[in-house]
């Protein structure tokens, strides 16, 4: 499906302009505070009329202000899930979820109840009240009740921002299966680095109510200057290693990328998964000769792209592995004393450890040869 937004609105100072397309399973609106994010969320579910602009989803047109069109949130048929669950205090889990595709003509109902429940493990939770939840089971219900409304496109606003890291690491990997599973396109807000890396597909940078990048999510993290200041310690390269099997002896996991063999921490899943991980920016050394005797267990011949440098003393390296890219923060005086220039061949140099579990993304298309 594609999403096609280019809308322009006031609310008070603020005024969001914005326009982008994007045909992505699980596409990030990703900036600071008060860009704009929700709001233009808002405009995609129907909540907003825009005063300008038009929105379409695979051809249908939502809003097109030119046409006078505006079709009403509740025909949308837009699943919407934010922050805090909104579940019905007084209602069970399983009539919170039949709640849901209450508003669903009955021929357009396409998702299946024990589906969804199954997706989303609530199954020992359908006979429980939502004030015995916890918050991430609470949000896993939350999905569950926009899903089983057969929605042709799901909106998230920040549906982690209230949950604790723990309750967090519980549900991505629900949303990942979510994402990778269901065929129904998500929009998730966020201004968490490690939340869009791991998840979106797609990223559409927002900033003072303007896109100010929109593309691939590994192309748009592995560019500096769109993360905010404080996040870019998180610059990175998102690659998928494809797993080949375990070294139990050592608690590590082999797994091969285009590129070469990896190293990592033990992960639980077997021979064949495929697996998205975020290599950041400064946990990758270089060397010009493969290095010897070094504690490190994961060595790529690489070559070197493209070398962003501004006046502060680092460097960011971008490097060709095999048809990946990955990227290195470096001084600008490695990159001198090295010599480092594009179509230079040399050695990324990662160490296992610097991986955990928040830039090891599960991923549910399985047993892809490799
Ligand atoms: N009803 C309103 N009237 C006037 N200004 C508004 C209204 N709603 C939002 N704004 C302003 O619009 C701007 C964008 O708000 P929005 O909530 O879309 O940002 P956001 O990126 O989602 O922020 P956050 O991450 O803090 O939720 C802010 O400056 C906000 O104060």
């Amino acid at each position: 499906m594609t999403l096609s937004v280019d809308v322009r609105h006031h609310q008070g100072d603020f005024l969001l302009d914005a326009s982008f397309d994007s045909g992505g399973r699980l596409t990030a609106l990703f900036g600071p505070s008060g860009s704009g994010k929700t709001s233009l969320v808002n405009i995609i579910g129907g909540l907003i009329r825009p005063q300008q602009g038009r929105v379409t989803a695979d051809g249908r047109v939502l809003v097109d202000t030119a046409a006078r069109t505006f079709v009403p949130m509740h025909k949308r048929r837009i699943g919407y899930v934010f922050q805090d669950a909104r579940l019905f205090p007084h209602l069970t889990v399983r009539q919170n979820l039949a709640y849901g595709r209450f508003f669903t003509p009955a021929a357009e109902r396409y998702a299946d109840f024990s589906d969804v429940v199954d997706l989303l493990g609530i199954g020992h939770l359908l006979d429980r009240r939502p004030a015995s939840l916890s918050g991430g089971e609470k949000q896993r219900v939350a999905i569950g009740r926009a899903l089983i409304a057969s929605p042709k496109l799901i909106l998230m606003d920040e549906p982690l921002a209230s949950l604790d890291e723990a309750r967090k690491a519980e549900i991505m990997p629900y949303l990942e299966k979510l994402r990778d599973e269901s065929r129904i396109p998500i929009v998730y807000v966020s201004h968490s680095v490690a939340e869009v890396a791991r998840l979106a597909t797609d990223v559409v940078v927002l900033d003072h109510g303007k896109v100010v990048a929109s593309g691939a999510t590994g192309d748009i993290f592995s560019r500096f200057e769109l993360l905010p200041e404080e996040e870019r310690g998180e610059v990175g390269a998102l690659i998928e290693l494809a797993l080949v099997g375990h070294e139990e002896s050592f608690g590590l996991t082999v797994l091969r990328s285009a590129g070469g063999e990896w190293r990592l921490p033990s992960i639980d899943a077997p021979a064949g998964t495929v697996l998205r991980v975020r290599v950041r920016a400064r946990d990758v050394m270089l060397a010009l000769e493969r290095p010897v005797g070094i504690s490190a267990l994961n060595t790529l011949s690489v070559t070197v792209v493209d070398i962003s440098a501004n006046a502060g003393p680092e460097a960011l390296v971008s490097l060709d592995s095999g048809g990946d890219r990955l990227v290195s923060r470096v001084t600008r005086r490695s990159v001198e004393l090295l010599g480092l220039a594009p179509g230079r061949k040399v050695f990324a140099v990662v160490k296992a450890v610097t991986f955990d579990k928040a830039n090891i993304g599960g991923s549910h298309y399985q047993h892809r040869s490799i």
